[in-house]
């Protein structure tokens, strides 16, 4: 937990006020978040360990909130859930280019996927360069948690890439990521914000990575805040949180 003597980062960001302080000043809207915020990083996408009883847990969180939490992630919303089951959630994937309110109704333009020539070129770079590729349905991904001195070889690239290829890039811890130029996880936000029955509520982005800052950005700018999990310099997060254990325990889940 923060503050603990002896801990380098007692120093970092404060813990957040309880869920119940901030239901009782007012109407409350989760955005969570899912690598590393949800559930803990692993060696490789696949790996990630989701505690059994997590979904059945965030829906009764949906509820007490009367459906005013979404999951915000850089997955594609089919790999959210293959790992998590089908979703009655509020969900966002692919960084925001996929944003759907609970009953799958779609906001913003449908997402799309890399052109096969991008595709194909971006296999042949992390063949060549030993990069782990991961193929989504509206991106790509190098990473290089294996080895991570391959970041700048992959930055390289990427500059160039991105551009032959009109394409935005996310990072994210080890890896590099491909995506349709204008999606952040910001516009996602402020899209469920326009919807019943986030509309009108205190907006707070939870979240561990580059990606979350458009989430915590946006959260702020409709009045709200956000909860870093674990530490970045510069974060534009109010709170902190140290690891997806403490996310549990704050969103009172475990
Ligand atoms: O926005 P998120 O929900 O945090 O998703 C971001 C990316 O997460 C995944 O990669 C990260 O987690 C992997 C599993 O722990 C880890 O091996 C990798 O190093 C991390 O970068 C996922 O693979 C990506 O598609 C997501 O965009």
């Amino acid at each position: 937990m923060r503050g603990v003597d002896g801990d380098p980062r007692q120093a970092a960001l404060p813990a957040p006020p309880s869920l119940r302080d901030l239901s009782d000043s007012g109407l409350l809207a989760l955005f969570l978040d899912f690598d590393g915020t949800l559930v803990d990083l692993a060696p490789g996408p696949d790996q990630i360990v989701v505690p059994p009883w997590l979904v059945a847990a965030l829906n009764a969180l949906s509820e007490r909130l009367a459906g005013r939490l979404a999951l915000v992630s850089g997955r594609a919303i089919v790999d959210l859930e293959k790992h998590l089951g089908p979703l009655a959630l509020a969900r966002a994937g692919s960084h925001g280019a996929d944003c759907r309110l609970a009953d799958g109704t779609v906001l913003g333009a449908a997402p799309t996927g890399l052109s096969a020539a991008a595709l194909a070129e971006l296999a042949a770079f992390a063949e060549a360069e030993g990069f782990v590729r991961e193929d989504k349905p509206h991106g790509g991904a190098l990473h290089y948690r294996h080895d991570p001195a391959l970041e700048a070889k992959g930055l390289a690239f990427a500059e160039t890439f991105a551009a032959r290829h009109g394409l935005g890039v996310k990072r994210g811890k080890c890896v590099i990521e491909f995506v349709a130029s204008g999606a952040d996880k910001g516009w996602a936000v402020a899209a469920l914000m326009a919807e019943r029955p986030f509309a009108g509520a205190t907006p707070v982005f939870v979240g561990d990575d580059v990606t979350d800052e458009d989430g915590f950005r946006a959260a702020g700018n409709l009045g709200g805040f956000g909860v870093l999990v674990g530490d970045r310099k510069g974060t534009q997060a109010r709170y902190g949180l140290d690891r997806p254990a403490d996310v549990y325990r704050w969103l009172e889940i475990e």
